[in-house]
């Protein structure tokens, strides 16, 4: 094998030969072209692999590392890819390509049975063409780990739906810090803080730390499920099924998970949730046939509905208060 070729085929043993000043006896300091001329091509190369093999122990040693530590470098979730599979007649899908990036909301609509489950659940499993759809999703533009699969600390989705029941019988209090210390979050009590507040900023009805989880309501369930996944939880994609009638501000819970860097997929008939997206996914038959951004026309309807929402909203919370409603 030619120097070059050595070269080409191992340049990371190069580069750390090169970067290390290797000795050899009799010299200061050896370059790679003088200790080639001291050596078979056979010993170079078994050295080369080695190194090449030490570089691959290493990695996969520090990735151990600092999943270890809840650093892991996959953490770091800049964008999600669609890359286009078949609909359910076996014909290509509308599009070509769709990258979400961090803090985007993206909304999912189309007619029951079109497929937006599907959808989620290629996300969810990071599919590579081994699903119905036979759709790839890429992770910072590349094929992810397969560890998202199966590692239940590190979920690539958080998902979030309208039947939220809980059946362990603890606090709200001990419930937090449950999830933080199975995170080993340093500052637990300023964590715990942050989510109560911002679960009673979206629920209709204020709770505290002492109130037993299984005495929640529906809307507070759902508020402290969305605070808790937007503050503490490790999974980088949040997916939102339908929280219409949530009984939670919607508004506030998308600020909430955009503003902690999630990228946030909801499957909605909402016209409010489906206009407050960047963008929304249409799915007929099984396949993305467009994807359409909200534009500026839309964004001022979204002002009009949510001041429709806003007079409902009023209206709802009188019947409540069991006020006679006036004109
Ligand atoms: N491209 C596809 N190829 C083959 N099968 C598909 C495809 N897309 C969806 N399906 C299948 O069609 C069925 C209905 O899809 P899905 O449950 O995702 O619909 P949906 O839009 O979520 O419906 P709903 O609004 O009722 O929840 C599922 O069994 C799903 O696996």
């Amino acid at each position: 094998m030619k120097i070059n070729e050595i070269k080409n085929k191992y340049p990371f043993s190069i580069s750390f030969f090169q970067n290390n000043n290797l000795h050899l006896e009799g010299y200061e300091e050896i370059t790679f072209e003088q200790y080639f001329n001291h050596f078979t091509e056979e010993e170079i190369e078994e050295w080369a692999i080695d190194v090449e093999k030490l570089k691959a122990d290493f990695i996969v040693y520090i990735n151990e590392m600092l999943e270890f530590l809840g650093i892991s470098e996959d953490d770091n979730i800049d964008s999600l890819t669609i890359v286009a599979g078949k609909n359910k007649n076996g014909e290509k899908e509308n599009f070509e390509k769709l990258t979400i990036h961090k803090s985007e909301i993206v909304s999912i609509v189309g007619p029951t049975g079109s497929g937006k489950s599907r959808l989620l659940a290629d996300i969810e499993w990071a599919a590579n063409k081994d699903t119905p759809t036979e759709r790839i999703i890429l992770i910072n533009g590349k094929i992810p780990d397969k560890k998202w699969r199966f590692s239940s600390s590190n979920k690539l989705v958080a998902q979030l739906s309208q039947n939220m029941n809980f059946v362990m019988d603890l606090t709200v209090r001990e419930f937090i810090e449950l999830h933080a210390k199975s995170r080993m979050v340093e500052d637990e009590q300023e964590i715990i803080k942050r989510i109560i507040d911002a679960a009673n900023h979206l629920a209709g009805e204020q709770f505290d730390l002492d109130t037993p989880i299984t005495s929640l309501s529906g809307g507070q369930s759902r508020a402290l499920m969305i605070a808790d996944t937007a503050i503490l939880s490790r999974s980088p994609i949040v997916l939102i099924d339908e929280i219409e009638n949530a009984g939670i501000d919607r508004k506030k819970a998308l600020k909430l998970l955009v503003n902690e860097e999630k990228i946030v997929l909801m499957a909605t008939h909402d016209p409010i949730l489906a206009l407050m997206a960047d963008k929304r996914i249409v799915i007929k038959n099984g396949g993305i046939d467009k994807v359409i951004e909200t534009n500026s026309e839309e964004k001022e309807m979204l002002i009009e509905l949510e001041k429709m929402d806003a007079v409902i909203s009023k209206l709802r919370a009188n019947l409540r208060k069991g006020e006679i409603l006036k004109k």
